[in-house]
């Protein structure tokens, strides 16, 4: 049976009152997957305005109460998790290891932020006279726009509906529209575990035609987006008109940097997650790759040797699946050609893989490594989002090299290897990027805040810091004196 992907409004499954549906088609066989709403501009006003009555009472509970709503979340989700593993092997390509990975992620997620019920503290201040005193309350903002990405789609919706239902806030969800299911699949279980109406609702639709009109909308308080950074900058441009708060987790272009004295074959297993992880589909992927004059030509054949164990094919029995869809495959393939035609070399890889015929028309395209890449060659400077890397080499100077991997447009994630550990401190100190990964793979952890510099994004998710993204310190100042304004300046002043 065809699969149809409904809007979520007010604790009720509908259909769009355009009646109109988009196609999604599957990564894996090129295959029409399924057909999904396109909400309308009234539909989004039905989804925000129930957001907005029940925000009022949603954050008059404890907030005790509002985690036991994300414990039955959570339980439910655990139960039936196997078929939302399922689902991002099908609906985003994801081998099945990654599936697994991303479904643990999301239950993590949800529970550190369940966990954080009765930590959300403010602070009392002493008031400029013994009989005042400020009462600092941290509350929640409203309703926030949580608009998602295709890549880790159940994961960023949980890194995003966790922290802003603990803290009072409700949610209108509008997910990629390369990932509608998996978010129709989580709505679901939100509504299997009796969130209140309203509280979460999900709107699904293109983010081009919908997108300006959802982050204008002056019902909208908050606005977080996990997506490219250009999206960053429209979303930016159009909530300018709602001054709503925003968390933008955008673009990565993160510099791998193999120093003479690392252990190469740890740097190089990393490299294996770092490149091909999700298809070097990720923020935090290695986009970059800086090694030392010394190790270059020994660590690109050992890098070689390991990616040519690769198995590509269907999410199921393959190490690496697809890319997301046509537009990023051949996004990523003029990444190559480009690279290529100004001078780069393709060591390995560098085209569609031979698949059987049933993939033979999904959005495949081989683990590819380029040589001689220069720093202002568009394949350093833009993110690839992709199973692809250029190397460069460098010399000893590693001034330079920090210096190179700050030269970027984005600031998310980086990664060093090396043993020496006041070079590693350097680095730490030096390196302009939200994460430095040093001698270790990624991902990010919950606890960690990830945030980038430049381009890749403003305020940050995940760690306290990322909770205290969705409260506002709200100031009550009292006074209990006998005259609240004895000594103070208050005109008229001339008798
Ligand atoms: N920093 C981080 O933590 C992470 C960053 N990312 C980044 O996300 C990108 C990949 O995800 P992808 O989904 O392709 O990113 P996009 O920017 O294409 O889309 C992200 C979301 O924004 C929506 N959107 C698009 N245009 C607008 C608009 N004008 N107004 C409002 N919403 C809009 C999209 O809807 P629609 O699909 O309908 O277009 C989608 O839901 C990469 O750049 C990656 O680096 C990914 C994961 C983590
Ligand atoms: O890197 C990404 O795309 C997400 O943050 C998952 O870690």
């Amino acid at each position: 049976m065809e699969k149809i992907q409904e809007l979520f409004i007010n604790g009720e499954w509908v259909k769009p009152s355009s009646e109109e549906y988009l196609n999604k088609y599957n990564p894996s066989t090129g295959e029409l997957y399924g057909k999904f709403a396109a909400a309308s501009k009234e539909d989004v006003d039905r989804a925000v305005d129930a957001a907005y009555d029940a925000q009022k009472k949603w954050e008059k509970l404890t907030s005790v109460e509002r985690s036991k709503y994300l414990y039955r979340l959570i339980d439910l989700i655990r139960q039936d998790r196997e078929s939302l593993e399922n689902l991002l092997m099908d609906e985003v390509g994801k081998p099945r290891k990654e599936a697994v990975q991303e479904v643990d992620g999301v239950l993590d997620q949800l529970q550190y932020y369940a966990e954080f019920a009765r930590k959300i503290t403010g602070d009392v201040v002493e008031g400029t006279k013994p009989e005042r005193v400020i009462f600092q309350y941290k509350v929640p903002y409203g309703v926030v726009l949580a608009i998602t990405p295709w890549n880790f789609p159940a994961a960023m919706i949980a890194r995003k509906i966790g922290p802003a239902l603990i803290t009072g806030n409700t949610v209108v969800l509008k997910p990629s529209s390369d990932t509608p299911f998996v978010a129709g699949w989580i709505v679901e279980k939100v509504r299997q575990a009796g969130f209140p109406p309203g509280t979460v609702n999900l709107i699904t639709g293109k983010g081009s035609v919908i997108g300006d009109y959802m982050t204008s909308h002056k019902k909208i308080s908050v606005i977080t987006l996990t997506g490219e950074s250009r999206t960053g900058v429209q979303v930016m441009k159009s909530a300018s008109s709602i001054m709503a708060k925003l968390i933008l987790e955008l673009g990565g272009k993160a510099p791998f940097i193999v120093w003479k004295d690392a252990d190469l074959e740890l740097a190089a297993k990393v490299l294996m997650w770092a490149k091909y992880w999700n298809a070097g589909q990720s923020c935090i992927a290695a986009e970059r790759l800086y090694v030392h004059e010394d190790v270059y030509d020994k660590f690109l054949n050992l890098f070689i040797e390991k990616t040519k164990t690769l198995k590509i094919g269907e999410p199921r029995t393959s190490d690496m699946g697809p890319l997301i869809n046509d537009q990023q495959l051949k996004k990523v393939s003029g990444f190559v050609e480009e690279a290529v035609n100004q001078g780069a070399k393709i060591l390995y890889g560098g085209g569609k893989p031979q698949l059987p015929e049933r993939y033979s028309k999904g959005f495949f395209y081989m683990p590819t490594i380029l040589t001689d890449v220069r720093q202002d060659m568009r394949i350093f400077r833009e993110e690839i989002f992709g199973p692809v890397i250029g190397a460069m080499k460098v010399g000893d100077d590693f001034d330079e090299v920090i210096e190179l991997a700050n030269d970027s447009d984005y600031g998310l994630a980086s990664y060093l290897f090396t043993k020496d550990v006041s070079l590693a401190m350097k680095a730490a100190r030096e390196i302009k990027f939200g994460e430095l990964y040093i001698n270790m793979p990624g991902p990010e952890a919950t606890q960690g805040y990830h945030t980038g510099f430049r381009m890749s994004g403003q305020a940050g998710e995940n760690s306290r810091y990322g909770v205290e993204e969705y409260v506002k310190v709200k100031n009550v100042y009292i006074d209990y004196s006998k005259d609240p304004t004895a000594g103070e300046v208050i005109p008229p002043y001339t008798d």
